[in-house]
């Protein structure tokens, strides 16, 4: 049986250029990233994406919007990932490296996909054009999808 876990991504987009963390540590190690990490019990979703955001990235936002949700599934493990999206167009303070992530801009036409999840090239230009999307990755190991699904839809 395939139980659930609650995870938060954040991307910070401004004209041109997308805010991207060297995740240092844990799950996706070595891996450029959006900002996240787990749903605690007691917080809304969109309440853990601003915690994370500011403790990975040291930036507040005063808007978050959903823009997609995608599940992953690890061949040989029992938990789907249930990972909720969302895009910050403005923020406040500035991208400051932590423990986990070292913060760094990347030009919209040079995002390093080749050091991301290897999902992230498919689902990086919905979200840059601001669409929304529902998705459903299978993956053997952390670098080969053998399933995938990826739908735009008009709400997630
Ligand atoms: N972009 C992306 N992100 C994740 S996990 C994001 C959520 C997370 C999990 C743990 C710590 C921090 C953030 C992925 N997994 C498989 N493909 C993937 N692509």
């Amino acid at each position: 049986m395939l139980t659930s876990k609650l995870l938060t991504l954040v991307l910070v987009v401004q004209p041109g250029r997308v805010l991207l963390g060297m995740k240092k540590r844990g799950f996706g190690a070595g891996k450029w990233n959006g900002f996240g990490g787990k749903v605690q019990a007691g917080e809304t979703i969109e309440q853990a994406a601003h915690r994370e955001l500011l403790e990975e990235s040291g930036l507040t936002v005063d808007k978050l919007d959903k823009i997609g949700n995608i599940k992953f599934e690890f061949i040989g493990e029992t938990e789907i990932l249930d990972v909720h999206i969302f895009r910050a167009d403005s923020f406040h303070g500035e991208p400051t490296e932590s423990d986990e992530m070292r913060p760094q801009w990347f030009d919209c036409d040079k995002i390093p996909f080749s050091q991301m999840w290897a999902d992230d090239m498919l689902w990086f230009p919905l979200m840059l054009q601001r669409k929304k999307f529902l998705g459903y990755f299978k993956f053997q190991g952390h670098d080969l999808i053998v399933e995938h699904k990826l739908q735009e839809v008009n709400e997630v």
